[in-house]
């Protein structure tokens, strides 16, 4: 377990991120985003502590490998991952896009703009039940291989190795797994053999149990630490660094309290030198805070939380609407071209 963690702080956008830039008083850190602190954060007798230290005091400063560039994805904007829900069951979307409605709904998002298509099998909302892996792999191959011609990156929402095989078969080339490859002790091992981008989301726990009273000292330290810890067992089992992706797992094992904080402090999840994704679309934290509105009704608020995302830096928004979702980062990349 790690116990310190250095952190980008400061982050400043556009023309000032550029001025600072070229003055050597801030550095680049994701598209549109530079900083000019770093922030460190200390666990020692039991307590988080926390300060701020100046932007030369983390020499050899790194900005995140990019695992994307080899499927071809640009560098230099924000992405835009749209999900594709082969399952019936599925919080916001369940039953709607099965089979050949799964591939006109995968098209329709590539049209709207989308730069990759997550396609799962099982829906890990809370309470969920766990599906076979032949189910997973009737529901999600035939949507996979076609949507591969697309012309964008696929991507297999699975914790499962032999689903994960069967994807990458069909003609996916990432996989986004949300138990950080917890759950399938087979994941790593199999991974290690494909040089494949590897998603690892934070949670706790199964989808049965995540939701049953979360509880963390200080939630974005911890996070932080766990993700550390997922991505040291993928390179122990044979997974090259350089190809991991990290989610903070907005929903998973958390309350409203600990998806604020984890979206507000975003920017502490740079301590891992990796890519960041953020999937906050339609998720319960927002119909929470809005008089508990069903989930067709969270696109305002999943909006707003994107583009906080992209404030802190996440480099891939996980998202149900692709099209209002591409309009919001054009706007925010007008707003903070360097
Ligand atoms: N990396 C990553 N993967 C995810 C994430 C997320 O935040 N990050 N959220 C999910 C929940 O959304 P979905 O619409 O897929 O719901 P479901 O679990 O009910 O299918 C499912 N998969
Ligand atoms: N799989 C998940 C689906 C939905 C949510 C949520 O709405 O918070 C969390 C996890």
């Amino acid at each position: 377990m790690i116990d310190e963690q250095i952190s980008p702080l400061g982050l400043v956008r556009g023309a000032e991120a550029q001025a600072l830039i070229g003055a050597g008083l801030a550095l680049a850190l994701a598209p549109g985003l530079a900083f000019t602190r770093h922030a460190r954060a200390r666990r020692a007798g039991g307590a988080v502590h926390r300060d701020i230290l100046p932007l030369d005091a983390a020499p050899g400063y790194t900005p995140p490998a990019d695992p994307l560039a080899a499927l071809g994805l640009p560098g230099e904007r924000p992405l835009v991952m749209g999900i594709v829900n082969v399952t019936p069951d599925s919080f916001s979307d369940g039953g709607r896009f099965q089979g050949a409605a799964g591939v006109q709904h995968a098209e329709r998002l590539v049209a709207a703009g989308a730069d990759i298509l997550d396609i799962g099998g099982e829906s890990t909302r809370p309470g969920s039940a766990e599906v076979s892996v032949q189910e997973e792999i009737d529901r999600v191959c035939p949507v996979i291989a076609a949507a591969a011609p697309f012309g964008v990156p696929v991507s297999v929402d699975t914790r499962k190795a032999a689903v994960m095989q069967a994807a990458l078969a069909a003609g996916a080339t990432i996989v986004n797994d949300v138990s950080a490859l917890a759950f399938d002790p087979a994941a790593a091992p199999y991974l290690a053999t494909i040089g494949c981008p590897v998603i690892l989301m934070h949670t706790r726990g199964t989808p049965q149990t995540m939701q049953q009273d979360p509880r963390y000292g200080d939630v974005l330290f911890e996070v932080v630490a766990e993700l550390a810890s997922s991505c040291a067992l993928a390179q122990a089992a044979g997974i090259d660094r350089g190809r991991l992706i990290v989610d903070p797992g907005i929903g998973f094992a958390k309350t409203v309290a600990h998806n604020l904080a984890l979206i507000d402090g975003l920017h502490a999840l740079h301590a891992l030198r990796l890519p960041i994704l953020l999937g906050v679309s339609r998720k319960s934290f927002i119909g929470r805070l809005n008089g508990d509105i069903p989930a067709d009704g969270r696109l305002p608020g999943s909006l707003a939380a994107a583009m906080a995302g992209l404030d802190r830096g996440a480099r891939i928004l996980r998202v149900h609407d692709v099209a209002e979702t591409v309009q919001a980062v054009t706007i925010w990349r007008a707003l903070s071209v360097l």
